[in-house]
């Protein structure tokens, strides 16, 4: 079993700014969209984002990083005691001494951390999912939390804006359900975009009845068969992943002022990834689709002009 840190004891730890700046290099190490995201920040915000993208790739790394196979259900109830520690404003870990300031700063709830923790459970006991109901279920835990981790840090601001153009109507007081669906629409293209390198793992995330409804077998995933059947299927799930996307967008208006922009654009460079599918002829056995520089760099002025106008 992966043995963590003894919470309970005392140890020396880094200094507060060497911790954000820990965070700040682990951030731009493992995440190009988030950290240009988090770039288009103020220095407040991006510092305890950085905090918050750690804490998650801590947890994501336990279950899907290289020393995963040691990691058991025992370990992961010590990682949420870790979680609890922290919260307590007792850090275990360097980077956690920079979670502890963000969370006296802003008013961020435990239960999305709790509920990210359930979420890699999952992909701890369970290799496949039935329906989109249970899909959707995990792609709430371990990505729609980290819109409501981040929502409190980016901050609400629900002045309307009335423009001839108005696309999504009055302003909502409570972007919730829409930071939920950013994260849900980030972990459905994820999920597309690894389709193979899941299937290498011995994992399906693609609910088994879709797989059906298309008349496309367990087998044909993992002999990564690409043809009309797997097309139609891949389609289908692009365009709910899309779904997620255009809800998402509704709610981008009631961040705070400075907090659009950057939101805008980790959403355009997240979705672009589909279109990236979709220029692959959708083989992503073979292509592993990534939006390339330059077109994330086009994708930034309109990020502000949306931030701007929308
Ligand atoms: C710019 C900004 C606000 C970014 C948020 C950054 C952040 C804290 C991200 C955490 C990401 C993370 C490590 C989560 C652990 C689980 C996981 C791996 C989820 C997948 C992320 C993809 O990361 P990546 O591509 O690097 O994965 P691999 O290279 O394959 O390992 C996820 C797909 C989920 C990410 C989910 C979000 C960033 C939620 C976005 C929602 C908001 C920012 C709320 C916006 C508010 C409104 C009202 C729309
Ligand atoms: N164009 C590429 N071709 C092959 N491998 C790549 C390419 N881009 C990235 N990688 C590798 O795959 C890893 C994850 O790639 P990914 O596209 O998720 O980039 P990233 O830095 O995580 O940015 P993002 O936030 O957009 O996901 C990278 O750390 C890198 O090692
Ligand atoms: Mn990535």
């Amino acid at each position: 079993m992966l043995k963590l840190p003894d919470y309970s004891c005392v140890r020396t730890l880094v200094s507060l700014d060497d911790a954000y700046e820990l965070c700040r290099q682990i951030t731009a190490k493992y995440s190009k969209t988030f950290y240009l995201g988090t770039m288009l920040m103020p220095e407040a915000k991006r510092r305890a984002i950085w905090a918050i993208y750690v804490w998650c790739r801590r947890t994501d790394e336990l279950v899907d990083g290289p020393r995963a196979s040691l990691t058991t259900s025992e370990t992961l109830d010590e990682w949420e005691k870790q979680l609890e520690a922290v919260f307590d404003g007792h850090p275990v870990e360097d980077p956690d001494v920079a979670l502890v300031d963000t969370l006296e700063r802003f008013p961020i709830d435990i239960q999305p951390f709790r509920d990210m923790i359930a979420g890699q459970r999952m992909d701890l006991h369970r290799s496949r999912y039935e329906t989109f109901e249970q899909l959707e279920l995990y792609c709430y835990r371990v990505a729609g939390t980290v819109g409501l981790m981040t929502t409190p840090v980016m901050g609400i601001d629900t002045v309307p804006r009335t423009t001839p153009w108005d696309l999504y109507g009055t302003v909502q007081d409570d972007p919730t359900s829409e930071a939920v669906a950013l994260g849900i629409a980030n972990q459905l293209t994820n999920i597309l975009r690894d389709v193979g390198e899941d299937a290498s793992r011995g994992r399906i995330y693609i609910p088994l009845d879709e797989l059906a409804l298309f008349g496309y077998t367990e087998e044909d995933l993992f002999n990564g068969v690409v043809d009309e059947r797997w097309r139609e299927l891949m389609r289908f799930q692009i365009q709910r992943a899309r779904k997620f996307f255009v809800s998402a967008e509704r709610g981008i208006r009631s961040l705070s002022r400075d907090a659009r922009f950057p939101v805008w654009a980790a959403l355009m460079l997240y979705s672009g990834i589909l279109d990236e599918i979709e220029r692959n002829n959708y083989d992503v056995f073979r292509y592993r689709a990534y939006v390339p520089g330059f077109r994330k760099l086009t994708c930034l002025p309109i990020a502000r002009l949306r931030a701007a106008v929308l």
